[in-house]
């Protein structure tokens, strides 16, 4: 199923997944879409790998758990979370070098604390991974010492941005 994409989301400078500046991590793109839902697309490096060949478990963790934690901002890009629990499920052996989709939603919303799930999709839209997490919301200032301008907290439009995409 295709979802149209709404908007973009900011990317940072330094993050494992979302830092544009960070040679080693995934910089990863992420689109609100018209189905409430998060989807990130990202291309893993040869350094992602655990066992030559396939994305490390760990890494497959951390896009799920981004995507997650950023879906709450499709209702209000003022909440932020860090992470308290995270559970996944490794279903298939996810590539390098090739472009995936990650799918991330919000299941719970309370004053203080969200749940989400989400899935890494293969290319040919196999899911290869799942997860579910628990975040607590926290003001971004007593989270860390974040400066937008400074970490470059910004939305980054390439010419090629999906206006959708197929799930
Ligand atoms: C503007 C510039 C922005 C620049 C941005 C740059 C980069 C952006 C990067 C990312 C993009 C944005 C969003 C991404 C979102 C997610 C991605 C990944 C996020 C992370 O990668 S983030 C790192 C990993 N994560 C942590 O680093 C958390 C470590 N941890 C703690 O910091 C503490 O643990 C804390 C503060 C959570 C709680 O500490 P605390 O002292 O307040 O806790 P306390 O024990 O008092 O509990 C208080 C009440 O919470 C309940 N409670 C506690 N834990 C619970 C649980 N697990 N389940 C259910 N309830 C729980 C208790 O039951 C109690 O409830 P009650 O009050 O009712 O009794």
């Amino acid at each position: 199923m295709k979802q149209k994409v709404l908007k973009k989301q900011q990317n940072s400078k330094k993050c494992l997944v979302c830092g544009l500046k960070n040679d080693l991590g995934l910089k990863a793109s992420f689109y609100e879409t018209d189905m409430n839902e998060l989807i990130a697309i990202f291309n893993p490096l040869e350094e992602h790998q655990s066992y030559p060949g396939r994305l490390h478990g760990g890494i497959a963790g951390a896009i799920l758990d981004e995507t997650i934690g950023r879906a709450i901002m499709i209702q209000d890009d003022t909440i932020w979370g860090v992470t308290v629990e995270l559970n996944i499920k490794y279903k298939k052996p996810i590539p390098l070098d090739e472009e995936l989709r990650v799918v991330g939603r919000i299941t719970k919303d309370s004053k203080r604390l969200f749940e989400g799930t989400g899935e890494i999709l293969l290319p040919d839209g196999e899911i290869a991974a799942t997860a579910w997490g628990k975040y607590m919301k926290m003001p971004i200032d007593k989270i860390a010492d974040f400066n937008e301008d400074e970490q470059e907290w910004r939305i980054v439009s390439s010419k090629n941005e999906p206006t959708e995409i197929e799930v």
